[in-house]
């Protein structure tokens, strides 16, 4: 492919002409519900990661959601700022949490971020993510996430696009004792939710 063609190329990150709108499942957490950690072991969400991040997401309107995450000393990239990687895993993880809206388990395929402004440790980032289309077993979502509050200015965007997986995909590529443990699980709404996301 030339520069021209690239140029007129549609972007992975853009829906296709045949694309639908996202349909929220009917048993979906109501707007305003706290999802909880899907994994206690989630670098993501898991109470049971020390230097996690600890994102706390909320089921919003539609297929949307809303989460908060405080950065910490261990979340330093540059001295007192935020490392760009843990941005993009708090983006990772909002746009994740947005598959279990839709009832569907997916991974993340492609995930393109941009750095708006630095962020500094002990601010509170408020992001807001959606799903934008969804084509067979692809889910094109978006993300922001601001800082000063839900309405103050962007910190950092994103664009993702996640693939629908069989549960069979963690099972067949996780590590066995973190998978035979998640599957001995007695509480089966934490075993299943372990499932519908990358563990
Ligand atoms: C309370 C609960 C909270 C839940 C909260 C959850 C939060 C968790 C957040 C963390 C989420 C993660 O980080 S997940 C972890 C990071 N991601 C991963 O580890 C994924 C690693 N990659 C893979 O395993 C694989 O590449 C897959 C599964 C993504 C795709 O492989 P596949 O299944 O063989 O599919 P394949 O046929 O190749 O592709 C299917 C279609 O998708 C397109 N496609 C595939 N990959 C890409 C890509 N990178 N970029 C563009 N397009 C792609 C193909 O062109 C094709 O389009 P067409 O021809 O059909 O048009």
């Amino acid at each position: 492919m030339n520069s021209r063609e690239a140029e007129r190329a549609p972007s992975a990150l853009t829906p296709p002409p045949d694309a639908i709108p996202p349909v929220r499942h009917p048993e979906a957490p109501a707007p305003g519900e706290l999802l909880g950690a899907h994994y206690d072991h989630c670098f993501g969400c898991g109470g049971g990661q020390p230097h996690g991040l600890h994102l706390q997401a909320r089921a919003g309107d539609g297929v949307s959601i809303t989460a908060e995450f405080t950065v910490q000393s261990a979340h330093q990239g540059a001295p007192g700022l935020a490392h760009g990687g843990v941005l993009a895993t708090a983006l990772d993880e909002t746009l994740g949490s947005l598959n279990w809206l839709l009832r569907t388990i997916a991974v993340t395929g492609r995930l393109e971020t941009d750095f708006v402004r630095p962020v500094p440790v002990g601010t509170v980032l408020h992001l807001q993510a959606e799903v934008t289309a969804v084509a067979g077993r692809k889910i094109y979502s978006t993300a922001v996430g601001r800082t000063g509050g839900p309405d103050g200015p962007v910190a950092v965007r994103a664009q993702a696009l996640f693939i629908e997986v069989m549960v069979d995909h963690f099972i067949d590529n996780g590590r066995p004792d973190e998978i035979k443990a998640a599957m001995a699980d007695p509480d089966q709404i934490r075993r299943v939710r372990a499932f519908e996301v990358n563990p």
